[in-house]
């Protein structure tokens, strides 16, 4: 999320920096949501552009990054989950069976907004030449990845993973230390007592829909770290406790080297808290439009690096439903950590909820017909895409529209882009999911083994061996120069939740 992120963690602002949406919940596809909202971003000067321009940005479901887009380096993209219950437990009821279309979805927006240098994000439409492709071209069934196999004669297998009954059953006995804002910690150096104060708090690095992240500096061990901070009234309002909970035990279990590390979690009276290794890089999303395009090479490493992280999640049974550029990391030596596991869901069926950025939701979910980690490899097509275009293959100015887009499964081709990345892309953005690479019997194999990738031994992508395209420039670990500037006057302590409410988060 960055600044116009403000979508799951609204924390209320009193001006300024994007937190101040207006968010309405509606019900259907999640085209309803009313959220209007502006705000001034400024990219950071050190990316690949120097200047620091400012841009106006209006939050609206899906973002200006379209062709022909006057704003097209901005995003304003929204985060759509649902949740029918009035209870705000409810907010993920994929546990049950539910009849997909019975459901109503109020539309959890999110505002990523994001602008750019001018002089550097202008989308050509001159090199955008308009192939309009009817979903298979000539060739298509010809097309053989590295090992001669081609996606479409892999055994399909929808291959649908387990839900567990409750992401956030498990948790009880190891939690009960946590219910305080301190609580002791297994690390590598031994057992370790943390505290909140432990914790000096710098900067906001970055707002999203319920409170803000910040650069932090651990008073202990010195390290600078991210913390996110959630104001629990805001999580109950939008009904984003399970999500909020999913989050923080998701992102307990694991571990992966282009994965956010989460330290600790606690909570007070007022918000939730979750520390994290701090990723002084910025968001992919801020190079992507500085650069306007990436090229083949470039997207290639980053696409690799999140074909590992995937293929670790999923292999635990989860899916991560949020794959975009603004939810990825580069960190001080070039590699990628992919962030906000807000959206994120242990299976063990398909799932229900309508949820993801609409440029990026797979057609399952806006058919509402249950889907499950096949909706990542949907969103690894759209991002190889927007990486190697420099924007998302599906786009309109309204959600409907986007979402109509993805149906008609009709994608626009630039004349010049690579050849095999446009198989890969065809082959991840297959409407009928039991047919997209990366969801049939062999899994993401069948991605890794694709000829874009054919040049890369995995142990390397694993183990960072790859050179990094892009080293950000920073100059220390705690640099913030990567990331927007917030007015910190802005922030408004979190008003206490009452005993009751905060049950809900006896678990945290
Ligand atoms: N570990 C980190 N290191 C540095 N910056 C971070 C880190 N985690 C998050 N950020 C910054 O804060 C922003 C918001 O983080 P995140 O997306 O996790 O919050 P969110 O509240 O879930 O957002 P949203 O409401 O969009 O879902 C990120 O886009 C990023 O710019």
């Amino acid at each position: 999320m960055s600044t116009a992120a403000c979508a799951r963690f609204c924390t209320p602002l009193t001006s300024g920096t994007g937190s101040s949406s207006k968010l309405t919940t509606g019900t259907g596809s999640g085209s309803g949501a009313n959220m209007t909202s502006s705000y001034k971003k400024k990219i950071p000067s050190n990316t690949t552009n120097d200047s620091n321009t400012e841009a106006t940005f209006t939050f609206k479901l899906g973002r200006a990054t379209g062709p022909g887009s006057s704003s097209v380096h901005g995003r304003s993209s929204s985060n759509v989950a649902s949740s029918e219950s009035s209870d705000p437990l409810e907010s993920d009821y994929s546990e049950e069976e539910t009849e997909p279309d019975q459901e109503s979805v109020p539309v959890q927006p999110r505002t990523n907004s994001r602008s750019s240098s001018s002089a550097t994000t202008t989308t050509s439409s001159a090199d955008h030449d308009n192939d309009v492709d009817e979903e298979e071209e000539e060739d298509d069934d010809e097309d053989e990845d590295g090992n001669g196999r081609d996606a479409d004669d892999v055994t399909h297998d929808s291959s649908e993973s387990i839900e567990e009954d409750d992401g956030n059953e498990t948790d009880d006995e190891e939690d009960e230390d946590d219910s305080e804002e301190s609580s002791s910690v297994q690390t590598a150096k031994g057992v370790r007592k943390y505290h909140l104060d432990d914790y000096q708090i710098i900067k906001t690095v970055g707002t999203g829909t319920f409170g803000r992240v910040c650069l932090c500096r651990d008073r202990i061990s010195e390290k600078y770290c991210a913390m996110k901070i959630l104001a629990m009234t805001e999580v109950i309002r939008l009904k984003q406790i399970e999500h909020v909970k999913n989050e923080r035990n998701i992102l307990r279990e694991i571990r992966h080297p282009f994965v956010i590390s989460l330290e600790w979690s606690t909570k007070d009276d007022s918000n939730l808290y979750m520390i994290f290794d701090y990723v002084c890089g910025g968001e992919l999303f801020t190079y992507l439009r500085n650069a306007g395009k990436f090229t083949s090479q470039t997207s290639n490493f980053y696409a690799a690096e999140i074909v590992s992280a995937l293929e670790y999640l999923h292999s635990l049974q989860i899916v991560y439903r949020d794959l975009k550029p603004e939810n990825l990391l580069i960190n001080r030596d070039g590699h990628l950590k992919i962030t906000d596991f807000g959206f994120a869901k242990k299976l063990r069926d398909r799932t229900w909820t309508l949820c993801g950025t609409p440029e990026y939701i797979a057609p399952e979910i806006i058919q509402s017909k249950g889907h499950n980690k096949a909706v990542d490899w949907w969103a690894l097509g759209v991002l190889i895409y927007e990486m190697l275009v420099g924007y998302p293959p599906f786009y309109d100015e309204q959600p409907f529209g986007i979402y109509e887009k993805i149906l008609s499964g009709k994608i626009e081709w630039e004349r010049h882009m690579d050849p095999i990345a446009k198989d890969l892309i065809k082959k991840l953005l297959v409407n009928d999911r039991t047919k997209r690479l990366g969801n049939m019997k062999n899994g993401a194999d069948d991605v890794k083994r694709h000829r874009w990738f054919k040049h890369l031994n995995w142990n390397d992508v694993y183990n960072k061996k790859l050179k990094p395209p892009i080293l950000p420039d920073v100059h220390h670990d705690g640099d913030t120069k990567n990331f927007d500037d917030y007015p910190e006057k802005d922030w408004k302590p979190a008003k206490a939740v009452d005993q009751r409410d905060l049950q809900y988060f006896n678990d945290f």
